[in-house]
C-alpha cells in the first residue's frame, strides 16, 4: 500500500493541546514541536482548570470541550488533518511528514493511541475487539483524524468539565455503530503514538546521525509522539534527555544554549538576591574551609544573605569564629545552634521560610558542608541555566558515587540509569531533567555543563573519636587534605600523645632491626591512608631520584619515633629492611630539641636539621649503613617509612 505524495501535506496538519499553564513540561514539548517545525494551537493558556485531579481520579472532560470549541473552525476543511495531544508529558520524536505518511497507511480517518490498561473502567476490557499482537485499550492523550470527523465525534460530548475524556472516547470506540460511522481504529503497535505505561521496557533510546529517537523493540516501530502517561514521568524525562536531539553523541547537548539567562549586562545591585542556606548535622571534616570557600564566591555581597543551622555542639568554635569574622560579609547572616533542638526537617522549612516569605529574595541555595565548592561562578552559573530548580552534578573524584540517580527502582529508591556512568564522567554534557514531582509542574534538573565542582565527599570516614579526623580524608576528600595538611603550620605531632597512648605496641608483619620509640600507623588506623600518601606523593620523587628504578610504594612499616635525652636518645648503626627509606623531620632541631641527625657511615654524612615538614630519601641496605644521633634536649619526631621491603 502506497501513500500518494499530495496526501503528505505538511500545511494540512494541526497539532492542537490543552495547556493552562506554562509549565516546563509545555516548554518541553513546545520546543520539540518547534524542531520539527509542526504547527501548534494551545487551548487553555491562562484559564482555570476545571478538569479534575486526572492524576488520581477521573477527569479531563474540560479538554474535550475546549477541543469542541476549537474544531468548530475546521469542521469543513475534509483535507485537514488534526492531531490532538497532551502537553505536559508528551515530546514529539519525528517530523510532520512521517506522521502524515503513517497516518495515511492506516487507511482510517480517525487514529486513538493504544496501551495495555483500560481505564478508566476495567470493565469495558471485554468490549474491545480482540487484538492478536499489539495494545487494545484506548487512550486520549493522543489521537489523529480529518478534521471533520474529529469534530463529529467531540458534538457527542455533553457532560461535565471533569467528567472523564477518556471514557467518553472509550465508549464511542466501543459502539461498533460510532466506531464505523467515524472509521476509527486504535494504534495497537505504536507506530505513531507511545504511551510509556505498561510498556517501559518496550522502549529503547536509537542514536543515529545527529538525531535519537524512540524505539519500541516489541513492535520494531519508532513512533512519533511519546506520551509519559500514568507513573512514567521519569522515563520520559530520561527519553526527553535524548530525544529528538536533547543530547547526541555527534553534537552533545543540543539545547543547553537555549534560554540561558544573560547576567553578564546586569548591574551588580539589579542581581538576584539569593539566600544560602547550610545545614551542619554531623561533623563535619575541614568545616571552616568550607565557611571560608563560601565568602570567596564571587557574588556582590549585599546580593547575598546567608542562613547556618548547625546542630553539632563541637562545631560551635567554628561558626563563631566564623561570624566574628565575616559578619559583615553578608547582606544578612543567621546562625541556629544546637541549643535550638531543631530537627533536620525544621531546620530545612526554616531556611526555606527565610527566603518564601521574604519577597526580595529571589533565589534559594541550598549547600552540604560536605561539598567541596571551588568554582568561585557556581551561583552565576546556575542561576544563568533558568532553571526553576537546578543542581550541580556532584561526585566524588575517580569515583561513580554522585548526588544523580538517574532511576529510581520499583520501591521508588536509588536506581543507576543506562547512561548513569557516561553522565558521571562527564562523557555525556547536558542539562538533564532528572526529575518532576507530579503535578507541580516543576522539573528538577541537574547538570554537569561546567565542572563546578571536583566534587568530593567526607563525612564518611568521619570518626567521633578520633582528634584528628582531617588527616584521614586522604581518600575522601584529596582536595582539602592536600590544602591543609601541606600548609606551613600544619602541625600534628600531638598524635602520638593523643590517639596512641592506649595502643597496643606490638606489630604485625614487619620487623626493624633496631627498635625504637615509636608509634606504627598500623596501630592507628592509618596505614591504608599513608600508603595512598606514599603513592600519591612519594613515588613521582623516587622516579625523579632513582632513574630506572621503579617503587611499588608498599611499605609494611611507617612509624614515627621519638627520641628524648632520658628516653631513647640515639639509635645504633643499622640498615632498613628497605629499598629505599623516607625520613621526614616533624619538629625543628633548635627549637624543639638539640642534637640528632641521621648519620651515614660509610660517608660520615650527616642529616642534620631538615625543615619540619621536610623529608630525605636513602637507600636502606649495603650503601647505606646509618645511625640515630642522640639527641640532648627536648624531643625529636620523625617519621619513617621502609619503602619496598
Ligand atoms: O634518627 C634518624 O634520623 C634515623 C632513624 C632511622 O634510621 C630509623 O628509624 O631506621
Ligand atoms: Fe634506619
Amino acid at each position: 500500500e502506497t501513500v500518494s505524495q499530495e496526501a503528505v501535506r505538511p500545511d494540512k496538519l494541526l497539532i492542537i493541546t490543552v495547556a493552562t499553564d506554562i509549565t516546563e513540561g509545555y516548554q518541553r514539548f513546545l520546543r520539540t514541536a518547534r524542531n520539527f517545525n509542526y504547527t501548534v494551537r494551545t487551548l487553555g493558556l491562562g484559564e482555570q482548570w476545571k478538569g479534575g485531579d486526572v492524576a488520581h481520579t477521573v477527569g479531563g472532560g474540560q479538554k474535550v470541550r475546549w477541543l469542541k470549541e476549537e474544531l468548530e473552525k475546521y469542521h469543513d476543511q475534509e483535507d485537514l488533518v488534526v492531531m490532538f495531544v497532551d502537553s505536559y508529558d508528551v515530546i514529539f520524536a519525528g517530523s510532520p511528514i512521517e506522521l502524515l505518511w503513517k497516518f495515511h497507511q492506516f487507511e482510517h480517518k480517525v487514529i486513538f493511541s493504544a496501551e495495555g490498561f483500560c481505564w478508566p473502567d476495567w470493565g469495558l476490557a471485554d468490549r474491545y475487539p480482540p487484538v492478536s499482537n499489539g495494545k487494545r485499550f484506548l487512550n486520549s492523550g493522543g489521537f489523529i483524524g480529518f478534521a471533520p470527523q474529529l469534530y463529529e465525534i467531540v458534538q457527542l460530548w455533553k457532560y461535565k468539565d471533569d467528567d472523564d475524556d477518556q471514557l467518553f472516547y472509550t465508549k464511542i470506540y466501543l459502539e461498533e455503530t460510532l466506531r464505523e460511522k467515524f472509521d476509527i481504529t486504535l494504534d495497537h503497535k505504536s507506530k505513531i503514538f507511545q504511551n510509556l505505561n505498561g510498556a517501559i521496557d518496550e522502549v529503547v533510546l536509537k542514536f543515529e546521525r545527529n538525531k535519537v529517537r524512540a524505539r519500541n523493540v516489541a513492535f520494531d516501530t519508532f513512533p512519533v509522539v511519546i506520551h509519559g502517561n500514568g507513573p512514567t514521568k521519569l522515563q520520559l524525562n530520561y527519553l526527553g534527555n535524548y530525544v529528538p536531539n536533547t543530547w547526541t553523541h555527534e553534537d552533545g547537548c543540543g539545547v543547553c544554549d537555549d534560554d540561558l539567562l544573560d547576567l553578564s549586562e546586569v548591574q551588580e545591585d539589579d542581581l538576584p538576591r539569593v539566600l544560602l542556606g547550610v545545614y551542619i548535622e554531623q561533623p563535619t571534616p575541614f568545616l571552616p574551609e568550607f565557611l571560608e570557600r563560601l565568602v570567596l564566591l564571587d557574588y556582590p555581597r549585599n546580593r547575598l544573605s546567608l542562613y547556618i543551622h548547625n546542630s553539632e555542639v563541637y562545631h560551635e568554635k567554628h561558626i563563631q569564629a566564623f561570624w566574628e569574622k565575616h559578619k559583615e560579609d553578608f547582606s544578612s547572616l543567621k546562625i541556629v545552634g544546637p541549643e535550638e533542638a531543631l530537627s533536620q526537617g525544621e531546620a530545612r522549612d526554616m531556611g526555606m521560610d527565610l527566603c518564601r516569605q521574604d519577597e526580595t529574595c529571589d533565589y534559594y541555595y541550598r549547600v552540604e558542608p560536605m561539598v567541596v565548592l571551588t568554582n568561585p561562578d557556581t551561583l552565576y552559573i546556575l542561576i544563568q541555566e533558568n532553571k526553576k530548580v537546578i543542581a550541580p552534578m556532584v561526585s566524588r573524584s575517580g569515583k561513580l558515587w554522585s548526588n544523580f540517580w538517574g532511576a529510581l527502582s520499583p520501591e521508588g529508591y536509588y536506581a543507576r540509569s543506562e547512561d548513569y556512568v557516561d553522565i558521571v564522567q562527564g562523557k555525556r554534557v547536558a542539562s538533564n531533567t532528572v526529575s518532576s514531582p507530579p503535578y507541580i509542574g516543576i522539573f528538577l534538573h541537574i547538570s554537569n555543563r561546567y565542572r563546578v565542582w571536583p566534587l568530593d565527599l567526607h563525612f564518611r570516614n568521619t570518626n567521633r573519636t578520633r582528634r584528628h579526623n582531617d588527616l584521614w580524608q586522604i581518600f575522601e576528600n584529596p582536595v582539602d587534605w592536600e590544602r591543609e595538611i601541606h600548609s606551613e603550620n600544619y602541625q600534628n605531632t600531638q598524635i602520638f600523645e593523643e590517639d596512641l597512648s592506649e595502643q597496643d605496641q606490638r606489630l604485625a608483619g614487619g620487623y626493624e632491626n633496631v627498635p625504637t620509640v615509636d608509634i606504627h600507623m598500623t596501630q592507628i588506623g592509618f596505614q591504608e591512608e599513608w600508603l595512598k600518601f606514599l603513592q600519591e606523593y612519594i613515588a613521582p620523587v623516587t622516579e625523579k631520584l632513582f632513574p630506572g628504578y621503579y617503587t611499588k610504594a608498599k611499605a609494611l612499616l611507617n612509624f614515627i619515633v621519638r627520641y628524648r635525652p632520658d628516653e631513647q636518645p640515639s639509635l645504633r648503626p643499622h640498615h632498613d629492611s628497605s629499598t629505599f627509606t623516607i625520613n621526614i623531620a616533624l619538629n625543628r632541631k633548635g627549637i624543639d630539641y638539640e642534637g640528632g641527625g641521621c648519620r651515614f657511615l660509610r660517608y660520615n654524612c650527616r642529616v642534620e636539621s631538615p625543615r619540619k615538614g621536610w623529608s630525605f630519601i636513602h637507600p636502606g641496605r649495603l650503601t647505606h649503613y646509618h645511625e640515630g644521633l642522640p639527641t640532648t634536649r627536648g624531643t625529636r619526631y620523625i617519621m619513617v617509612s621502609f619503602v619496598d621491603p
